[in-house]
């Protein structure tokens, strides 16, 4: 039986993902006896398990799907609401939740999450991965699928064109090379030949990640998700999912690139466009003679290079929209280009007592010359982490600096079945054009770019199990002059570590 919101409390969180419990926890910690509210839309909160700092700013975790209660049983004074919050009156520093409950809090923050950015949002064969919920769904139609089409250039289409087997996927990316938020063209062309390749490996060695995936079927045809709030997926999200179709090949991926979707069409439409208009074009996989039956497919995507394709359905990996929309109306927050809550280096909101962690938020305070935000697992901890941090500082009236985990960026990941670890400027972002690149590559095997700039280390992107990511952390963030080292820092023969332990 769920608690019910109390009238007042001191200290109000919202948002039960990443950022939101850990923001909770630590301000659970820091004040014993002081009730902690945590008010989330979702019926489960994600908890950061065998947390394990492997360096100075690279950290592992595994992440658990978790009833509330098990959180309240770890922290008895956490109190979680499961409720979404409608509104916020700020100047009366009050929330008020789907239920129709109010509650005042003193120090409020907000880590209530993003949501994807659909293309052709409402289209009922366009879809989005987000939460636990989509991700069955998307298992539930891909079941059905001869040919989906994915869109987007990022994390979830690189996770999804590797991970979909018996089914044939179109890669629609606006890009020249895949993998654009993560790889330049170098990483891309490593990568590229794992899509084609049988899948006979077993997959590495990988953070566990439970969750449970309850069913969640919706009206017949529509693909769709529910407009819900739920927790985002995070590493390994597909271990627990059958991403297969209904064909028995494992990778069949075709990429168009340097291209966008221009139009949708249903069957019918496309069908009624063919037979009235001569210079409408064809089915492009039919020129192709992939499908010289003339399938036909539920959906039909026209491209900007003037190809349409048909498929089963499109899945919509364009990013995401921070879930700002309940908490504005009548307060007056600062957002940042992408939509976010702006924070300032203490995390804090442009509105009085409030602070907001996590990707609810853009960072708004002059960064570390090798850090940038990025909407992903880790930087959610380590928001959620130090916004409590400056609560508690702000409430107890201390001062605080910046959190260490700010200075670097660095973020472990899988993809292709590959480690990749990126640090600080891993692609040159925002570097003026004198950076040079270096590069060491074994085809298969492992993939290592460093960033320089002024005989610096700027960045890197290790790929495989290259194991430098400690020492070009160290080299990064101390920022000593690499010059003399020539191409040798790059050298498989030199060990590089003990030039600089
Ligand atoms: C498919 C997928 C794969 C990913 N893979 C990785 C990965 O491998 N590595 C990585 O680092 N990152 C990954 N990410 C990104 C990562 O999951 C997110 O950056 C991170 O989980 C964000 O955490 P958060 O706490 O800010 O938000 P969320 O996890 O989205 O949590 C938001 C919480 O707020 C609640 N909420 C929303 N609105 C309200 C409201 N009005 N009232 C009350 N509660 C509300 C929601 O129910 C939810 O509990 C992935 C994301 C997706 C979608
Ligand atoms: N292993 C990991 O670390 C993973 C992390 N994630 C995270 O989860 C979140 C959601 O992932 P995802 O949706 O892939 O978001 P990402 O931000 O990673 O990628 C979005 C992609 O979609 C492209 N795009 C945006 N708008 C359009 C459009 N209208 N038409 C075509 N392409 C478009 C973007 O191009 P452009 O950049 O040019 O705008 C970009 O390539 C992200 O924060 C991501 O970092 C997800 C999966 C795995």
């Amino acid at each position: 039986m769920a608690a019910p919101l109390p009238a007042r409390s001191r200290f109000v969180v919202v948002g039960g993902g990443i950022a939101g419990v850990t923001c909770a926890e630590r301000l659970a910690t820091e004040f014993p006896s002081e009730d902690i509210l945590l008010v989330t839309a979702s019926p489960v909160i994600k908890a950061v398990t065998n947390f394990k700092q492997v360096s100075k700013t690279l950290v592992e975790f595994d992440v658990e799907e978790q009833p509330s209660t098990m959180l309240e049983k770890r922290y008895p004074n956490i109190k979680v609401i499961e409720s979404g919050v409608k509104q916020l009156k700020s100047q009366e520093h009050k929330i008020f939740t789907e239920d129709g409950k109010q509650c005042i809090y003193e120090k409020l923050c907000l880590c209530a999450g993003a949501k994807p950015k659909l293309i052709f949002e409402g289209n009922p064969y366009v879809l989005g991965i987000r939460d636990t919920d989509s991700a069955q769904a998307f298992q539930n139609h891909l079941a059905k699928a001869k040919r989906i089409a994915v869109v987007g250039n990022g994390g979830i289409a690189l996770e999804l064109v590797y991970e979909i087997e018996g089914c044939e996927v179109i890669w629609a990316i606006k890009d020249k090379a895949i993998g654009n938020t993560f790889f330049d063209a170098g990483a891309a062309e490593f990568l590229i030949p794992k899509l084609t390749a049988e899948k006979l490996e077993t997959a590495i060695a990988c953070k566990r990640t439970k969750y449970t995936t309850e069913g969640s079927e919706k009206e017949e045809g529509s693909v769709a998700a529910a407009d819900k709030l739920g927790t985002a997926l995070g590493p390994d999200w597909h271990e627990g999912l059958h991403l297969k179709g209904t064909k028995e090949f494992s990778h069949k991926v075709h990429i168009e690139k340097l291209c966008e979707i221009k139009k949708i069409y249903l069957q019918q439409e496309f069908r009624q466009l063919q037979k009235t208009s001569l210079s409408f074009p064809k089915d492009n996989s039919d020129n192709q003679n992939a499908h010289p039956d003339e399938e036909l497919w539920p959906v039909y995507m026209e491209l900007t290079n003037g190809k349409i394709y048909g498929c089963d359905f499109i899945v919509s990996a364009t990013g995401v929209v921070p879930n700002v929309k309940p908490f504005l109306d009548g307060n007056n927050f600062a957002l940042g280009e992408d939509g976010g809550l702006k924070v300032d280096k203490h995390m804090h909101s442009s509105v009085a007592d409030i602070y907001a962690a996590g990707d609810i938020c853009t960072a708004s305070w002059e960064p570390s010359q090798v850090w940038q935000q990025m909407r992903l697992w880790t930087q959610a901890r380590q928001m959620g982490w130090y916004a409590a941090k400056c609560i508690v500082a702000d409430f107890l009236g201390e001062t605080i600096d910046m959190d260490f985990s700010f200075e670097l960026f660095a973020h472990v990941t899988k993809f292709f079945n590959y480690k990749v670890v990126l640090l600080g400027k891993y692609n040159a972002q925002g570097l003026d054009l004198d950076h040079e690149l270096m590069l060491r590559c074994t085809k298969g095997q492992e993939y290592v770019k460093v960033v320089m700039q002024n005989g610096r280390m700027m960045g890197a992107v290790l790929i495989g199990e290259t194991d430098l990511e400690e020492t070009f952390e160290n080299l990064i963030l101390n920022q000593m002059d690499l010059s003399a080292y020539g191409e040798d820092l790059l050298n498989p023969n030199v060990d590089i570590e003990d030039y600089f332990d």
